[in-house]
């Protein structure tokens, strides 16, 4: 089932990450209150490490119970650990180190110097999707989660998945027109070359991302713009991959006002005088 965007415009970038770390905050608390636990799949690029950035300066911030947290990725870049431009790299820089997680629950998506590659080859990532693939049907438990996503694979009930929109439109590491996000039995997938480097990555694909009850889309500065305004104008996801990006009881897009800019009047009117 689709569920129609709703929009959420804040003045600028700094104001648009503290908002959504609280509103972040109040999702993943509400959850353990409700389950004991909250899932919660993390995105790379500017606006997430923002998000995350302000989580970690956020007053609320202890009100996580942190070590009941499951941590996911949407995507990640195939390098070595440790790479600087690894998504997991610079998520535990903007939070992660600072927060009692249990290691059991944070999830990485593997890494090129792994069991799964040498170097940043083209079947390590193929090889370490499935592995990722593996690892989500794993803890896709019965007692726990219902089971879901893609024809070909199960996945934990994502409580909010998160993704960073690409001047492109982009999500995760779904690049308009790749096959990646053409695909509709896995539910994670290598990657190869993306536009944007490095070329070989892993992503997870519509159907698992459809999967999460909450996807929320994060777009700040006026390079995303365009990307917003060609997404929520009745895009194909294959074209723009951030149009086939929901959840399925909300999908909500957290904007500041300069992404928001060149959105149709009637999705984002002028404030009255
Ligand atoms: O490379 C990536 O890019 C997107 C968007 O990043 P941004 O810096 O333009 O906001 C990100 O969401 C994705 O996770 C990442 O791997």
């Amino acid at each position: 089932m689709t569920t129609a965007p709703q929009l959420v415009v804040h003045r600028d970038k700094e104001l648009m990450a503290q908002a959504a770390a609280a509103r972040l905050i109040t999702k993943i608390v509400d959850a353990q209150a409700a389950r004991g636990f909250a899932s919660v799949v993390l995105t790379g690029g500017r606006n997430g490490n923002g998000l995350l950035a302000a989580l970690s300066s956020a007053p609320a911030r202890d009100a996580v119970d942190w070590s009941r947290l499951d941590l996911w990725w949407g995507d990640e870049r195939f390098l070595p650990e440790g790479d600087p431009e690894r998504n997991y790299t610079q998520a535990r820089e903007a939070l992660l180190d600072s927060v009692p997680l249990d290691p059991a629950r944070v999830h990485p998506m593997p890494a090129s110097d792994g069991p799964y590659g040498v170097g940043a080859d083209t079947d390590g990532a193929d090889a370490a999707a499935e592995a990722y693939a593996a690892e989500l049907a794993a803890a896709a438990g019965p007692e726990h989660y219902q089971s879901a996503a893609a024809a070909g694979g199960r996945v934990p009930t994502f409580d909010v998945l998160m993704l960073g929109v690409g001047p492109d439109t982009h999500v995760a590491s779904l690049f308009p027109e790749l096959p990646a996000v053409r695909e509709t039995e896995r539910t994670v997938v290598g990657v190869h070359g993306a536009p944007k480097p490095p070329p070989t990555r892993i992503s997870l694909t519509l159907p698992a991302i459809r999967s999460a009850r909450e996807v929320w889309l994060l777009a700040a500065g006026e390079d995303k713009a365009k990307a917003a305004a060609i997404a929520l104008s009745g895009a194909g996801e294959v074209q723009a991959p951030a149009a086939g990006a929901y959840g399925r009881s909300r999908t909500l897009w957290l904007l500041d006002a300069a992404a928001a800019s060149q959105l149709p009047r009637d999705l984002y009117p002028p404030a009255s005088p």
